[in-house]
């Protein structure tokens, strides 16, 4: 018998979202993946041929990439960081939606006009995108890499901007900060190992299930 499919998901705030799309695949976790005292990280469904993982967001592309697990779901933000070849991102889930935007200091704002700009100290969780995103504009985007929290990072005089995910803006607010750039809009994508969408026929078979679902919602 072929070892089970492992489909990577995401523990943060994605998983809300996702777990509905997975039980219209007819993929639910077994009773232990909600219990919150628990340390475990695979967890069986009620498809034994299907395992999940729970990982942070940007491992689940690492994951994915490396053949480790063969789905996965993780947002645009992530794949557009890394640039894995190795994966394939078929389906948009049309869930996570959020914007990676520059923000800064409302007082900065008052007099910055971004099309001036030709180099700028950006503070990021996404410093491959950021820099690949400007200097396509012909701007210098020096990035300090950070794993959460930018948005303490322009108060603090680490750097004077961020690039971070922005939804309701409630987070730039409370920290005095403004958006003055959208870099691109995020969603969440259904992600495949290239090798494993050719290799075995369920990972193809439930690339068009996720398609089917998608389409009918
Ligand atoms: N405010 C938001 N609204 C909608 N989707 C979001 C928002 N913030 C993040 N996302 C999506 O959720 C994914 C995970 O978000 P985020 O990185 O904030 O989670 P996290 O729990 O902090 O992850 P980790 O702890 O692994 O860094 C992002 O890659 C993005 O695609
Ligand atoms: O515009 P808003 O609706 O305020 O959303 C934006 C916030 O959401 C994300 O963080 P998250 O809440 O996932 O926590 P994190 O800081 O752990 O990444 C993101 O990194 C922003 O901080």
């Amino acid at each position: 018998m072929a070892e089970p499919l492992i489909f990577a998901i995401p523990k943060g705030r994605i998983l809300d979202e996702a777990l509905p799309l997975l039980a219209e695949a007819g993929i639910v976790p077994g009773a232990d993946f909600h219990d919150k005292d628990s340390r475990a990280l695979r967890f069986g469904t009620n498809n034994p041929d299907i395992d999940i993982i729970r990982v942070r967001a940007f491992d689940v592309a690492t994951f994915v990439a490396h053949g480790a697990a063969q789905l996965g779901i993780v947002g645009s933000d992530v794949l557009e960081e890394f640039k894995y070849s190795e994966i394939y991102a078929p389906v948009d889930l049309d869930i996570g939606h959020c914007r990676l935007s520059v923000a800064e200091p409302r007082e900065l704002a008052e007099t910055d006009d971004p099309r001036e700009w030709s180099h700028i100290r950006i503070a990021t969780k996404y410093p491959n995108f950021t820099r690949r995103h400007f200097e396509a504009k012909g701007v210098q985007a020096e990035c300090v890499k950070l794993n959460g929290a930018m948005e303490i990072a322009p108060a603090l005089g680490l750097t004077r901007r961020i690039v971070d995910l922005v939804s309701s803006g409630g987070t730039l607010k409370a920290n005095n900060l403004v958006e003055v750039d959208v870099l691109c809009e995020v969603t969440s994508r259904l992600i495949v190992n290239r090798a494993a969408f050719k290799t075995r026929p369920a990972v193809m078979a439930l690339v068009e299930r996720f398609r089917e679902i998608v389409a009918a919602r």
